[in-house]
């Protein structure tokens, strides 16, 4: 059975229980010495019923039968609680390492998955894992020695009575073991159908607006409706498994007593057995219930435990960047960059996109980047931030393979501001120190005045404390671009890389952005994708890709003059607005 040969799962699942191990098996031990006080007790009766039959005094005898029972159930408690404890902390450390996990992730492998089926495994399946690594783990052992402890007692009285027994939950046995994988494969639909619906609803909240706007409210929610409806139909499925396996258990015993009572009390009449023997066998059937009801529980808890481990674990071993090694800074100077026949596809079916890009840039000034929609220009930088490694060919910074940089101190080296400025939910100030948190109050106002963000800070209703809502949602598409400029700002990066940030900008702010990425390039490598003809005419260079090669480069005058084609595509392609940035300045 595949369940029980995973190795990864089971991999997974011990890294969980591990650092509980102490409290489980103490808890564990507490909770079988729970239930052999509960095994006693059949004994203790017997001696009483035969002490009654003698005359004897009881009262000793009957002492030790409530002190048993009280021992017992104090100590049993005292083992839940621990069990209990232990697996609220088996859910912490399976939370912390799925969150570890997911944040070391490499971005290709996140941007194949869906951040609600992510999210669906970090909140629903951690919390099926509560009973089955302390619960399930130490019912299984504690009802099995319960179980076999019992059974040996009872084949001590009678071995023909417990081979009446053994017959009767022989059935029980067969029944759990063809229900348990199907426990966990329901149990599995059904998580797979909520990271499903998880994935459905996130979709709707990524892009309310759009959903209202295109009226798809009532498609939406029957997607989302039709999820659920799977997962409850999977968790049926697994509920009728579920009660088959535990109540079959009650059946089993009933049907053993019967048989117990027909054949025991033939060999009572015919003298093989005393009526105390009888007595005892009955008792310890109807108390072997619980330990065996212990193991089906444990091993239907197990099932369902094993299908979210195996979810978790999917995502363990999805591809993950180093763990970041001690931090070094850098230094503090413009970047140098060199691309040596840099070669890049997305995935192995996927076209080539960069087609053997050679480049040399020298440390300081601003290269712009213009091409086509679709030219590998956005790539170029997702592949400086190490996002993406190159398929073949190299990227040297400051004369250093990317490769062989330390991945935290060379993404300390880069202000990014993406093409969609993500802004995170948050206060502004928390997204503009994101990328430095320990900015200062001073350090961030310079930043908000250079990216003409200071009159946007003094209306707002708390000023730096206001919330920009989700993604940033209550700020303009401008305003976004202008915080997102003036965080990669404040980090004092060494290579600026600004894909498309004026697009969204006005005649005024866009002058002003201008201004500040032109005195960001006199000690700073800078690197822009443009659309805007007044962004390359500043440039010190421009970097022509065309389907993924660097087609030329040169000054705008240059290129105008020397490729007939760059001159066409600046004339109809480039944005101009330059009137208005002009009166603006004026
Ligand atoms: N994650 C991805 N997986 C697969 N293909 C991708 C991915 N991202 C981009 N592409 C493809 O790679 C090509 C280059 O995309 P890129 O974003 O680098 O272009 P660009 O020059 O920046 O275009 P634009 O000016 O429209 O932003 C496009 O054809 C795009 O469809």
């Amino acid at each position: 059975m595949r369940t029980w040969i995973d190795r990864a799962t089971w991999r997974t699942l011990a890294g969980y229980v591990r650092p509980q191990r102490r409290t489980v098996l103490f808890g564990g031990l507490l909770v079988l010495l729970g239930g052999l006080a509960a095994a006693a007790q059949p004994l203790a009766a017997k001696t009483l019923v035969d002490k009654l039959g003698t005359g004897g005094v009881i009262t000793g005898l009957l002492a030790v039968l409530v002190g048993l029972a009280l021992a017992g159930a104090a100590v049993r408690m005292a083992g839940d609680y621990l069990l209990e404890r232990a697996a609220e902390s088996v859910v912490l450390v399976a939370r912390k390492r799925f969150a570890r996990r997911v944040l070391r992730l490499r971005v290709p492998a996140v941007q194949r998955t869906e951040p609600g089926d992510l999210l669906s495994r970090f909140t629903s399946d951690t919390t099926l894992l509560r009973e089955v690594c302390t619960h399930a783990l130490v019912g299984l052992v504690t009802g099995a020695v319960t179980t076999v402890v019992m059974v040996v007692l009872m084949g001590t009285m009678d071995l023909v009575l417990l081979g009446v027994t053994a017959a009767v939950l022989l059935v029980v046995g067969l029944l759990a073991l063809a229900g348990m994988p199907m426990i966990e494969k329901a149990t599995r639909a059904a998580q797979e159908a909520v990271g499903e619906t998880g994935t459905r609803m996130e979709r709707v909240l990524g892009a309310f607006r759009t959903v209202k706007a295109s009226g798809a409210e009532a498609r939406e929610t029957r997607a989302i409706e039709e999820g659920a409806e799977r997962a409850w139909r999977a968790g049926v499925r697994s509920a009728r498994w579920e009660s088959l396996v535990h109540g079959s258990n009650a059946l089993a015993i009933q049907a053993s007593f019967l048989a117990v009572l027909g054949v025991g009390g033939a060999r009572v009449v015919t003298g093989a057995i005393p009526l105390s023997t009888l007595v005892a066998f009955l008792l310890y059937l109807f108390y072997l219930e619980e330990p065996i009801g212990q193991l089906l529980h444990a091993g239907s808890r197990l099932q369902i435990g094993l299908a979210a481990v195996r979810r978790l674990s999917e995502v363990e071993q999805m591809p993950a960047e180093p763990a970041p090694a001690g931090h070094t800074a850098g230094g503090r100077d413009a970047a140098g960059l060199v691309f040596e026949d840099v070669r890049f596809r997305y995935s192995p079916e996927s076209p080539e996109i960069l087609r053997g890009v050679d480049l040399e840039l020298p440390a300081r000034g601003m290269t712009a980047f213009v091409g086509a929609s679709g030219a590998g220009k956005s790539t170029l930088f997702a592949l400086l931030e190490r996002f993406h490694e190159p398929s073949s060919g190299r990227i040297r910074l400051d004369g250093t393979d990317l490769a062989d940089w330390d991945l935290a101190a060379l993404r300390a080296s880069i202000g990014y501001v993406e093409q969609d400025a993500s802004l995170l939910s948050g206060t502004l100030r928390d997204n503009l120190a994101y990328g430095r948190p320990e900015a200062t109050d001073e350090e961030i106002r310079e930043a908000l005045v250079q990216t003409r963000l200071d009159g946007l800070v003094d209306r707002l209703p708390a000023g730096l404390d206001t919330p920009v809502g989700h993604r940033g949602s209550m700020l303009s598409g401008g305003e976004r671009q202008r915080v997102a400029l003036a965080r990669a700002l404040l980090r004092r990066p060494r290579l600026l890389l600004l894909d498309e940030i004026t697009l969204q900008l006005d005649a005024v702010n866009e002058l002003a952005i201008r201004d500040v990425v032109t005195a960001a390039a006199e000690t700073t490598t800078v690197l822009v994708v443009a659309h805007r003809l007044s962004t390359v005419t500043r440039a010190d260079r421009i970097v022509v890709l065309d389907e993924g090669t660097v087609r030329a480069t040169g000054t705008h005058e240059q290129l105008v003059a020397s490729d007939p084609l760059y001159a066409e595509f600046a004339a109809t392609q480039l944005l101009t607005g330059d009137s208005a940035v002009q009166r603006a300045a004026g």
